[in-house]
């Protein structure tokens, strides 16, 4: 479905206005979305991630994992820009940018503000990507930024091929694809994903049928469901937290993230870790197929000396 270039106009992007979009959480939604992305999977007392599913040791509130933030950005997934028509059956998601000002609460109520932060006509895609700011209501104070990039296949040239249109409003290096080092990883996690995690992830609040529907899935190209992309990130986060953080999943300030390639729900996932300072680059295989298909960064508070 390919849009017609005459409708689009560049000058009513930056005046684009979504609604204010409030999103509400409880202590049981973390905790479903702690399982929906592996955590206590190969072992139910696990000594680094009991404590996101159970209050551990009596703890007054089970802790959570800062890819739950990515969740507070679903809201926009059925945005609209004028003059660009896609087929949502298409849709990929291309990339997710995370930055975390304060450990998110185990409950809340949120008010997200969305935006366009860019948009980008490839030619046979286009690529659209939205900002959400997450501000708990009581206090007002800002949680966390989501920045999402979708991948709307056939729905490019919606702008004059000559001049295919491109905009964003962040610098270039931030949240896009990363360098992987040539030299060994720090650390490498092997992790399985049930053929059931698509379904137990969707849970979570991403029910695009993409992810439990055979027939959408053979639509957009696939010969089955496959697994949601930030279920892949919340995996491959999960196990810097793991290998790099020990389990304290504060030390988390910002995650970026690319997918390359989807990921079928049964498939083991492997995820290189390298450190740059603060810097965790990390690169996600598929084992059964031996293909990258997710690579980023993590940014890390207080990285300690002695790793
Ligand atoms: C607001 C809330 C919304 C929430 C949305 C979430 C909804 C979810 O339910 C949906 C999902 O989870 S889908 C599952 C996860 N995603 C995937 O599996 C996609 C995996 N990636 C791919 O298949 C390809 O990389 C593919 C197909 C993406 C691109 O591959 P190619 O077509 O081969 O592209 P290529 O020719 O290499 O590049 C063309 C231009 O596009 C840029 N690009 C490539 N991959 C990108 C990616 N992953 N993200 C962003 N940009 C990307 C390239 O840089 C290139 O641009 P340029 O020519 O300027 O270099």
């Amino acid at each position: 479905m390919s849009s017609d270039a005459s409708d689009f106009d560049p000058d009513r992007l930056s005046s684009l206005q979504f609604p204010e979009m409030p999103y509400t959480y409880s202590e049981r939604d973390v905790a479903l979305y702690a399982l929906g992305i592996g955590a206590c999977a190969r072992d139910a007392v696990d000594a680094d991630e009991l404590k996101y599913v159970y209050h551990e040791n009596g703890q007054q509130s089970i802790q959570v994992l800062p890819t739950f933030a990515a969740l507070f950005s679903l809201g926009g997934l059925k945005f609209e820009v004028p003059g660009l028509q896609y087929d949502p059956r298409l849709l990929l998601h291309g990339q997710q940018y995370i930055e975390i000002y304060k450990p998110l609460p185990t409950n809340a109520s949120l008010n997200n503000t969305v935006t366009v932060a860019g948009l980008h006509d490839k030619g046979k895609a286009a690529i659209v990507e939205m900002e959400t700011k997450s501000y708990e209501k009581d206090s007002g104070a800002l949680l966390c930024m989501n920045r999402t990039t979708v991948f709307l296949r056939g729905a490019g040239g919606f702008s004059k091929s000559s001049h295919p249109f491109s905009y964003s409003n962040y610098p270039k290096d931030k949240g896009s694809s990363v360098k992987i080092p040539k030299g060994q990883p720090f650390a490498v996690f092997e992790d399985c994903t049930l053929p059931s995690q698509a379904l137990l992830y969707r849970l979570s609040g991403d029910y695009n049928p993409l992810h439990s529907d055979p027939m959408i899935a053979k639509i957009a190209g696939f010969t089955s469901p496959i697994l949601h992309g930030l279920c892949t990130l919340g995996f491959a986060v999960r196990a810097i937290i793991k290998c790099i953080c020990r389990g304290d999943s504060n030390m988390v300030k910002c995650i970026s993230g690319r997918f390359l390639l989807h990921v079928y729900p049964g498939e083991t996932l492997v995820t290189e870790m390298w450190l740059e300072g603060s810097r965790v680059i990390y690169q996600t295989k598929v084992k059964e197929r031996s293909r990258a298909v997710l690579s980023g960064y993590v940014d890390l508070h207080g990285l300690s000396s002695s790793l």
